[in-house]
């Protein structure tokens, strides 16, 4: 597998996997550039430096939450192989022989540590994927309260979002991806320990994507194995065009809601903490022409329910939407 050289502001080098796609860099400003507003205010990708968001969490290792996080079960995922890839079990019936491609368990921390620390090579990777709640000890929740909140609700309020619906407590080891999709709120990314990759595509590239069907366990995921792309399935993959990110600890990536990520812990920079803090989507006051290629996703989204609803049967949607499509829109 291929890979090439890359830092961050001159800082010790990492390598990063390389893919058929080119990256261009998402911009990285600090948090006192007007142009970050801009880049909010547009829904385009921006790295942000100097928020201290999670200034009050950036001691957070291994050790420190073994001992703080309380005796509470948290969520883990494992995998037999490095790849992530989330999916709605409830629509597991949807799909014809669907494999669960990880195992969700629940432990505690401690167990969760112990596991990481004595993980062998032939083991499976395991990625503690958490929402923060009160079900944490003391001294995580004064951390937590120690976040930097008159900056991220200045930007709520500033762009309209509506609520924060979910902090998710990441903790991976490197090489953990999760591979492309895209998620339907507002997100501030924040890295706390190790450094992230994130690829992402805008919105407008849908259609190089190839995600699953909306009744799939995979709805919003691409169909696309980024390592070994099928370009016979996928023909217009050839012309996806990605941009990079790569946050390290202070860092957060504004990532708006509708582009696809592909998110993986970098090789070389050991345990990996992250936190998301998701927000729903402003109101739409007016609609303005041309559409925005958000606006005709959620559109797509809309009118795949609409039809899976009246079908009442997900077998029926293939025929029917190639009926509708196939030599008259083609
Ligand atoms: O924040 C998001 O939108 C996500 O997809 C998260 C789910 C797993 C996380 C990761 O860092 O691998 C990213
Ligand atoms: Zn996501």
């Amino acid at each position: 597998m291929a890979t090439r050289k890359a830092e961050i502001n001159g800082k010790r080098p990492f390598r990063l996997k390389e893919y058929t796609f080119s990256c261009e860099d998402v911009p990285r400003l600090s948090c006192t550039d007007p142009e970050v507003d801009r880049l909010i205010s547009n829904e385009q990708p921006v790295v942000i430096t100097d928020t201290n968001l999670v200034s009050s969490a950036l001691h957070w290792d291994l050790d420190y939450l073994g001992k703080n996080m309380g005796d509470g079960m948290f969520t883990v995922y494992s995998s037999h192989t490095n790849k992530f890839k989330y999916f709605d079990d409830k629509k597991g019936n949807n799909v014809k022989n669907f494999r669960e491609p990880m195992r969700h368990l629940d432990m505690t921390f401690q167990d969760f540590a112990k596991r990481l620390c004595n993980k062998k090579p032939e083991d499976e990777s395991l990625y503690m994927q958490q929402t923060l709640n009160d079900s944490v000890g003391r001294r995580i929740v004064v951390d937590f309260l120690g976040f930097n909140w008159n900056w991220i609700t200045e930007q709520q309020k500033k762009h309209n979002w509506g609520q924060l619906t979910a902090n998710l407590l990441l903790v991976g080891t490197e090489e953990n991806i999760t591979p492309s999709h895209y998620d339907e709120q507002q997100n501030f990314f924040a890295q706390i320990k190790g450094k992230k990759r994130f690829i992402l595509f805008p919105p407008s590239q849908f259609g190089c994507l190839y995600p699953y069907p909306i009744y799939h366990p995979h709805d919003r995921q691409s169909q696309v194995d980024f390592d070994d792309p099928d370009f016979e399935k996928f023909p217009e993959f050839k012309k996806a065009a990605a941009l990079e990110a790569v946050v390290g600890p202070g860092d957060v990536l504004y990532l708006p809601t509708y582009w696809w990520h592909q998110v993986e812990c970098v090789q070389g920079t050991g345990l990996n903490i992250s936190v998301t803090f998701w927000y729903k989507c402003g109101p739409t006051d007016k609609i303005e022409y041309p559409l925005k290629p958000q606006q005709k996703v959620a559109m797509m989204r809309n009118i795949e329910k609409m039809i899976n609803q009246a079908l009442n049967d997900p077998k029926e949607v293939p025929e029917f939407m190639q009926n509708m499509v196939l030599g008259r829109y083609t």
